[in-house]
């Protein structure tokens, strides 16, 4: 089946992990802060999900209800089938969990959205945000009684940060608000303007995969300057490739925000920006 939704979920997969140099992340010179995964790794990520980006473009396609919320639950348990074809393609390597979170979601929306209305990216944030009502309240409601706790949950108790389930629930306001507008006002080489996207995201986010590499959150400020001397240095590419060797030195990714990349890169796909 040829879908537009599912070929742009597919692509932006794989032009972000093309993208490069990037601090800390795979790309197909280097594999960054990461030893367990290379450029083909997530080759074969991207290709184990096509049929999960099938089934949720067909639920949001043929969901009828009137309670957004009850079409997210539904393709929860995709995602979770997903997920285990996911590792099953990458001899147990976590390549994707996030996307198949927070794309899936954005995927079932446009598909729902073309479906119901007109396809635009105002339209699947409002899907976004009705399917996601509660989600932060609803999954953090019982850590006190789970025994282990993922990255996002620790960093929940801890500092208070929502993460990805936060980003999702408020229908992505760091790719809406600011990734994706600034994408549209680039223009020239693809793989530039889609570098320059991932700095302005990675300035704007909490990144729990580099607050986790990094121990605190403290991180977070030296990046900020980082990104700083970046968008004032002349020689874009020298400087990330001593951003890449220094995050790499010190065994830190920025996983967080290239799942970001990659929903601002399906969202411009969609909107034929890119
Ligand atoms: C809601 C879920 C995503 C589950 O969340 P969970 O609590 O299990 O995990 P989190 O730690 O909250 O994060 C999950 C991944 O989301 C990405 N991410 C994190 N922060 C942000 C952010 N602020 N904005 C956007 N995206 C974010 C991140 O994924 C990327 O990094 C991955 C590598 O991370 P990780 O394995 O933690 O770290 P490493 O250090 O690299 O690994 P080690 O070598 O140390 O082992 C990479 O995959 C990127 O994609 C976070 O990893 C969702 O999964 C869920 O709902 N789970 C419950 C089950 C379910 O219902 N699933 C189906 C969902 S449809
Ligand atoms: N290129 C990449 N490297 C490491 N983790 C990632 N998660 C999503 N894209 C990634």
């Amino acid at each position: 089946m040829q879908n537009k939704i599912v070929d742009a979920a597919l692509k932006a997969m794989l032009y972000e992990v093309t993208v490069n140099p990037k601090p800390g992340l795979v790309d197909p010179v280097t594999n960054g802060s990461h030893h367990d995964m290379n450029v083909f790794t997530f080759i074969d990520s991207t290709l184990s999900l096509r049929s999960y980006f099938e089934a949720v473009v067909k639920c949001g396609k043929d969901f009828s209800g009137e309670n957004l919320q009850e079409l997210f639950l539904k393709i929860r348990p995709l995602g979770l089938e997903a997920e285990k074809n996911m590792f099953n393609a990458t001899h147990q390597v976590n390549t994707h969990k996030g996307v198949i979170f927070s794309l899936g979601i954005l995927a079932t929306a446009a598909s729902y959205t073309e479906s119901n209305s007109t396809l635009s990216t105002e339209n699947i944030v409002a899907v976004v945000k009705a399917m996601l009502l509660d989600l932060t309240k609803n999954d953090f409601r019982s850590l006190a009684e789970k025994s282990k706790l993922t990255a996002g949950e620790k960093q929940y108790i801890k500092y208070g940060f929502t993460g990805i389930r936060g980003e999702a629930e408020a229908g992505f306001p760091t790719v809406m608000n600011i990734a994706l507008p600034f994408l549209r006002k680039t223009n020239g080489e693809i793989s530039q303007r889609l570098l320059d996207t991932l700095m302005v995201i990675l300035v704007n986010l909490e990144d729990s995969n580099l607050i986790k590499r990094a121990g605190n959150a403290d991180i977070l400020i030296e990046v900020k300057k980082k990104v700083q001397q970046y968008f004032e240095c002349l020689d874009k590419k020298k400087f990330l490739r001593q951003f890449d060797k220094n995050f790499t030195d010190r065994n830190l990714s920025i996983g967080g925000s290239a799942d970001l990349l990659i929903l601002t890169i399906f969202l411009g796909l969609l909107e034929n920006i890119l």
